[in-house]
C-alpha cells in the first residue's frame, strides 16, 4: 500500500520536473502540487509505528513542564547532548559516536523568571519523516514544542541544513514563517466565493479552484489578504501545519578559522556556539527569548505586592489581559470578570483599568477584578 504510494508521488514529482513553469501550466501544477500533498500526507499517517491523525507519527512520551518547551533537532553526533548539558545541567550522555542518544531527555533552567523545558533529541537522518530511524518520534515530540533548536555542526556541510529542513518540512513543521493572512471556510453550498484583497503573483481563481476540486471542496469562502504561494493555500487547505520559530545553533566553532565563521554568520537565524566550550551561550539564550516572543506578566493578589518571582509567561508580542487570564485559569473568563487594573509601561495611568482587550506589555503587573468579589 504505502509502495504504491511513493511510486504515485515519485511519478507527479517527475510530471512536476518536466512540466515547464509559466502562467499557463500555473493550474496544472498547483493540482499535481496538492496531489503529492494528499500522498504525502497519507504515507505518513499510514506507515508503521504511527499514531496516525495529528501529523502523523507518536512523540516520546515526555512530560511537558514549566513555561516554554524547547525541541533539539540534528543530525546524529552535532553536540546536541553536549549543548543540554551545558545550558541545563541535566547530564544527558554524550559522545563520539553516533545515536548516543536514544530517547528524549528533558532538562530544565530558569532564565529571566520563565521556566523553560528543554528538550534533547535522537539525531534524525535523511529519510527520517518516512520512518528511518526514531525520526517521526523525534519530528512529533518537536511538533510539540515552542520552539527548535536546528543543531548544526559548523565543520559539516550546510547540505545538512536543506536536508534537515526537508524533514521537517515533510512532516508539517514550518519554520520562521507566519501562517498565511487568508480565510479559508468549506460551506455546503453557493460555490467558490474567491476574493483577492492583495493581488496575487501566483495564486489565480482558476488554480483555487482546481485545487479545491481536489479535495472535493466544491464550496468555499477564500479571501486571500497576503500575497501567498501555492504551496501555501495547499497548507491552509491541508490544515494541520505547525508553524514554528526555529534558530540555527552553529555547534563546534572552536574547530573553525574566522574565515570559515564570517561565511557561517551570513546563514539566516543563526548562532554560533560551542557547546563543548560554553561559549556564547548568553547570546543563544538572549535569542531564544527573542524568537519564543516571551512576555512576563506579574500577578497582583488584591491588597498584596505583586509577586515579581514567578511570572505568568505569554508567547505573543501582544498578548492582551484576556490570554493572561486564561493562561492562569480558564474559569477566569467564564466566571465573572469584570475588568483589570494594570501597572507598566502598556498604560498612562498606574494603574489603569483595562477591559479584556488590552494589549500587555513586557514586566506589567495585573491585577484581575472579578464581578463576585465585588
Ligand atoms: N570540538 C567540539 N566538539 C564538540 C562540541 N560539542 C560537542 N562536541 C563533541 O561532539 C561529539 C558528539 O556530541 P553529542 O553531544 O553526543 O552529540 P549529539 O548530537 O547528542 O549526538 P547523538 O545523540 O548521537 O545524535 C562528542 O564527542 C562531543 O564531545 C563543541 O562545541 N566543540
Ligand atoms: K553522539
Ligand atoms: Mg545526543
Amino acid at each position: 500500500m504505502s509502495e504504491a504510494i511513493k511510486a504515485k508521488i515519485k511519478e507527479l514529482e517527475a510530471e512536476y520536473a518536466r512540466t515547464q513553469k509559466n502562467k499557463q501550466t500555473e493550474g496544472h501544477l498547483g493540482l499535481v502540487k496538492a496531489k503529492l500533498a494528499k500522498l504525502k500526507r497519507e504515507l505518513l499517517e499510514g506507515g508503521t509505528g504511527g499514531g496516525g491523525g495529528g501529523g502523523g507519527g507518536r512523540g516520546f512520551d515526555v512530560s511537558k513542564t514549566g513555561d516554554t518547551r524547547i525541541g533539539f533537532v540534528g543530525f546524529p553526533s552535532v553536540g546536541k547532548s553536549t549543548l543540554l548539558t551545558a545550558l541545563t545541567g541535566t547530564e544527558s550522555l554524550a559522545a563520539a559516536y553516533e545515536f548516543t542518544t536514544l530517547t528524549a531527555v528533558p532538562g530544565t533552567m530558569t532564565y529571566r523568571g520563565a521556566k523553560i523545558q528543554m528538550v534533547d533529541l535522537p539525531g534524525i537522518i535523511e529519510g527520517a519523516k518516512d520512518g528511518k530511524g526514531r525520526g517521526r518520534q523525534v519530528i512529533s515530540t518537536a511538533r510539540t514544542c515552542n520552539m527548535l533548536l536546528i543543531c548544526l555542526d559548523a565543520m559539516k556541510s550546510m547540505q545538512h541544513k536543506k536536508l534537515i529542513e526537508r524533514e521537517l518540512d515533510g512532516f508539517g513543521i514550518r519554520l520562521n514563517q507566519e501562517p498565511p493572512d487568508i480565510t479559508f471556510r468549506k460551506k455546503e453550498k453557493g460555490g467558490l466565493n474567491y476574493q483577492e484583497i492583495v493581488p496575487q503573483s501566483h495564486l489565480t481563481q482558476e488554480t483555487c479552484v482546481q485545487i479545491l476540486r481536489e479535495y472535493k471542496v466544491h464550496s468555499a469562502d477564500v479571501v486571500l489578504r497576503s500575497d501567498i504561494t501555492v504551496d501555501q493555500f495547499i497548507d491552509v487547505v491541508e490544515g494541520n501545519r505547525k508553524y514554528m520559530p526555529a534558530l540555527y545553533v552553529m555547534n563546534k566553532i572552536d574547530q573553525l578559522t574566522i574565515e570559515e565563521l564570517d561565511i557561517i554568520c551570513q546563514i539566516p537565524h543563526h548562532v554560533v556556539v560551542s557547546a563543548h566550550h560554553r561559549w556564547n551561550l548568553d547570546e543563544l539564550m538572549e535569542k531564544i527569548w527573542e524568537y519564543c516572543n516571551m512576555i512576563r506578566i506579574y500577578t497582583k493578589p488584591k491588597g498584596q505586592i505583586p509577586d515579581y518571582n514567578e511570572p505568568v509567561i505569554l508567547h505573543d508580542t501582544s498578548p492582551t489581559v484576556e490570554q493572561f487570564c486564561n493562561r492562569i485559569h480558564r474559569a477566569i473568563m467564564e466566571k465573572g470578570f469584570k475588568y483589570a487594573w494594570v501597572w507598566g509601561t502598556s498604560v498612562k495611568h498606574q494603574p489603569q483599568k483595562c477591559g479584556k482587550d488590552h494589549t500587555l506589555s513586557d514586566e506589567d503587573v495585573v491585577q484581575v477584578v472579578k464581578g463576585s468579589s465585588l
